[in-house]
């Protein structure tokens, strides 16, 4: 046998134990679950909540050991003392409690991802091994002491190399799924995954360097190291459409972390999904910071002392309602610091007991209580009065007060007196119309002026109770009965009768507009709008956040385009770190040489990247002489492309990136050109994908931010760049469309678009 099968052969025998391993815990929860729902239904109440939440435990427990499946074992580190470890997905022991398997986020497993020929401690070695299902498949040593024994055996074995798992990994298939890249974290990613909590961690990079899979991987990392904090609170993850959310939705899965919240912008406030956009300039002008001005004016304005106050009868006595009570009433109900809806019980109450005060007044002898209470409740039910005080506090909810403002051209001016008259007819639209992206963060913004909706307010102190009862109801389990056994522990059965499992958690967080999370994890920062930041921050008062970006590819007119502005102003001077990242793992070097530098001649500051692969043939140009051609070349292209990549099991993906006003031709163009290349079927099966899914997509710049493909076909770029609202919008929108591939980029174009557009 070569010493290279020895070493395969001694590598299957750890990972078979590490599985057997996996498949013992398995069995054991699967034993327990089915003891505990054998029981079924009897026993005393207390009995059946307690059999329920272990019953939730354990499979927890079941649904957290079969995610670990894939590349569960990933990586070995030898100490000089001639110890060895093994690196995986979790930590795993044997019975007498030895170590089988390292968790990836352990301290331990730092060396795998950090340690370098120069500074290694006692590691001296590093091994990635690579596995198809359970079998191990190659080995590769990374030595890092050169005085060791090791250089010599690895060298002799032949498993000496260098970057091979990493380049294997960035040449494979694209499949639709981001998948985790915890066997081949790099050190300047690993740095960043594993820096402190608390602070606001900045990650600026290039195109494909790899800002998406370290923020997931630090949220991961982060559940790990603080999971006793977080497991309350909870994670968010915010990206930039449903798209990107369902591309990445398997990462953390995969990382064992299923209690993750994610969500757009759009969707932030529960119960609330804007799915219309605002013309550029319009999103600009309601991301701007003033417009909080303007709803607090909104919200103000009805809070206020009308020009007609009545005079009511009450028992045949006039009773006026007077200026200055209502100026004092206003000033009790803001005293309270509450929000205007619940604030206005005060004043309500105030004024009320002004005009009874008024009524007495007008008598000359002193009422008994009776007389008093008849004269509060006529006043209360008088209409007069009612619609007095409606006039001088108003209750409103948070849409009526978004959609009367941006209804009234008057009105707007009144509470945004910065806008110029152009400003306002971009804004003003007709009464009733959907909620857009950019309105929800002004949403946001009044129901906290506004205050929750009443039955919102009702369940979370229904929750909080029975939180509390069931905190009792652990300790009490606890102590009567005594659990554990290694697979459970003690603390596990308190949060998880408590609620406080994570995943519960970010249920609960999930429909909850006040809900305060742990740590937020922003991707694609760069888009956020100064009133999307004030969203954001409200949800995490602790500034603990992780934000990555790239301010070279800001499309929002309203977005990022230096980070030190938007940061200091955020979270302070030196209350924010920067970190680069500087090695494109996506685009093949042509490719991003090709971007780079149109990117730099549009005047965009980029971060310098350097991309590890080459491929001699990844960007093509055709080159017809009219639009009338043009669709039918494209098509072509794709289908070309999508022969060459796209494949019946799933995976495989070809983009084509249009002019938006394009898109609706090429599509039927690309259907047919499909069908003429690929065959019926096989176009038909395209085509029954589900959207964010398909093999084959045709869009415009903005649906593929964050998102990657295989090949993509990039189509009369000088019409994407004159259909932009701005020229750096235009360079930014054409920088992401070329960096989306990671093995082709075609670029398709009339002659006429050539001359309009170098490229
Ligand atoms: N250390 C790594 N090992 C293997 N693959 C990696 C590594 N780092 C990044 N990648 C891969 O490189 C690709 C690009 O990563 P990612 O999408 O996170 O980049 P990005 O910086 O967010 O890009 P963009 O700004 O263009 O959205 C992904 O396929 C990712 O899995």
């Amino acid at each position: 046998m070569s010493s290279y099968a020895s070493q395969l052969e001694e590598e299957q025998r750890a990972v078979t134990r590490a599985y057997d391993r996996l498949d013992a815990l398995r069995a054991e929860a699967r034993e327990r679950l089915d003891a505990v729902r054998a029981a079924g239904a009897h026993g005393s109440p207390t009995q059946r909540t307690e059999r329920d939440s272990f019953a939730t435990m354990y499979e927890d427990r079941l649904t957290q050991l079969r995610s670990v499946e894939d590349r569960l074992v990933f990586g070995r580190l030898d100490d000089s003392a001639g110890g060895r470890r093994y690196i995986g997905r979790i930590g795993l022991t044997d019975k007498s409690h030895k170590p089988i398997l390292t968790d990836w986020r352990a301290d331990a497993a730092r060396p795998f991802y950090e340690a370098t020929p120069s500074h290694h401690g006692d590691i001296v070695m590093r091994r990635h091994i690579t596995l198809s299902f359970r079998e191990v498949v190659a080995v590769e040593d990374e030595v890092l002491d050169v005085h060791s024994d090791q250089v010599g055996e690895a060298s002799k074995s032949g498993t000496l190399t260098g970057e091979g798992a990493l380049l294997a990994s960035l040449s494979s298939r694209r499949t639709g799924k981001m998948t985790d890249i915890v066997a081949t974290i790099q050190a300047e990613q690993d740095h960043i995954i594993r820096s402190q909590m608390g602070r606001a961690v900045v990650v600026q990079g290039g195109p494909g360097t790899g800002k998406t899979a370290v923020a997931l991987h630090r949220a991961a990392y982060l559940l790990y190291t603080h999971r006793r904090t977080l497991e309350r609170s909870g994670v968010l993850v915010v990206g930039p459409s449903s798209a990107f959310l369902h591309y990445i939705d398997q990462v953390l899965p995969s990382l064992g972390e299923t209690g993750v919240v994610s969500r757009t912008i759009a969707d932030l406030i529960p119960g609330v999904h804007a799915t219309t956009f605002d013309t550029p300039r319009a999103a600009q002008l309601k991301g701007d910071h003033r417009m909080a001005n303007a709803i607090r004016n909104a919200v103000s304005s009805r809070e206020r002392v009308p020009a007609d106050l009545p005079v009511v009868q009450i028992s045949g006595i006039p009773v006026p309602m007077l200026a200055a009570d209502i100026e004092q009433a206003q000033a009790e109900a803001r005293r309270t610091r509450q929000p205007h809806n619940k604030a206005r019980e005060t004043f309500v109450k105030s004024m009320i007991s002004a005009m009874r005060v008024r009524y007495e007044e007008q008598l000359d002898y002193t009422p008994d209580q009776d007389e008093i209470n008849r004269a509060v409740s006529l006043l209360r039910m008088n209409d007069k009065v009612r619609v007095a005080l409606n006039l001088a506090w108003l209750p409103m909810t948070g849409p009526w007060l978004i959609d009367d403002m941006f209804s009234k051209p008057d009105k707007l001016r009144r509470f945004a007196p910065w806008l110029s008259d152009e400003d306002v007819a971009e804004l003003v639209r007709p009464k009733g119309s959907p909620l857009t992206r950019s309105d929800v963060p002004l949403l946001d913004e009044a129901l906290e002026l506004l205050g929750d909706d009443p039955k919102v307010a009702a369940r979370r102190k229904r929750d909080e109770a029975r939180a509390k009862e069931a905190l009792q109801f652990a300790q009490d389990t606890l102590a009567q009965n005594g659990i554990g056994n290694g697979l459970v522990t003690s603390q596990m059965l308190v949060d998880q009768i408590n609620g406080d499992d994570v995943e519960l958690t970010a249920q609960r967080a999930g429909r909850d507009r006040e809900w305060v999370y742990g740590h937020i994890v922003v991707d694609e920062a760069q888009e956020l709008t100064a009133m999307d930041w004030r969203m954001l921050m409200r949800r995490c008062p602790s500034r603990s956040f992780t934000i990555v970006g790239d301010v070279a590819q800001t499309s929002a007119l309203g977005g990022t385009r230096s980070w030190p502005k938007t940061m200091n102003r955020l979270f302070g001077r030196g209350n924010w770190d920067l970190n680069e990242l500087t090695i494109d793992y996506r685009n093949p070097q042509e490719v991003s040489d090709l971007a780079g530098r149109f990117a730099e001649a549009q005047g965009l500051y980029i971060s310098t990247v350097h991309a590890v692969r080459r491929i001699a043939d990844a960007v093509t140009r055709t080159v017809v002489p009219d639009r009338g051609e043009l669709a039918a070349a494209a098509a072509r292209e794709a289908a070309d492309l999508a022969k060459r990549f796209v494949a019946k099991d799933g995976s495989g993906r070809v983009a084509m990136i249009a002019p938006e006003s394009l898109v609706n031709t090429l599509r039927p163009a690309v259907a047919a050109a499909l069908a003429d290349a690929l065959g019926a079927d096989e176009a038909a099966r395209i085509a029954d994908q589900e959207p964010w899914d398909r093999q084959v997509t045709v869009s415009g710049t903005e649906e593929v931010k964050g998102l990657e493909y295989d090949a993509v076909v990039l189509v009369e770029p000088s019409l994407i760049d004159q259909e932009s609202p701005s020229r750096l919008v235009a360079a930014a929108d054409l920088y992401v469309a070329m960096t989306r591939p990671t093995q082709r980029l075609a670029i398709v174009r009339t002659s006429m678009d050539e001359k309009d557009l170098e490229l």
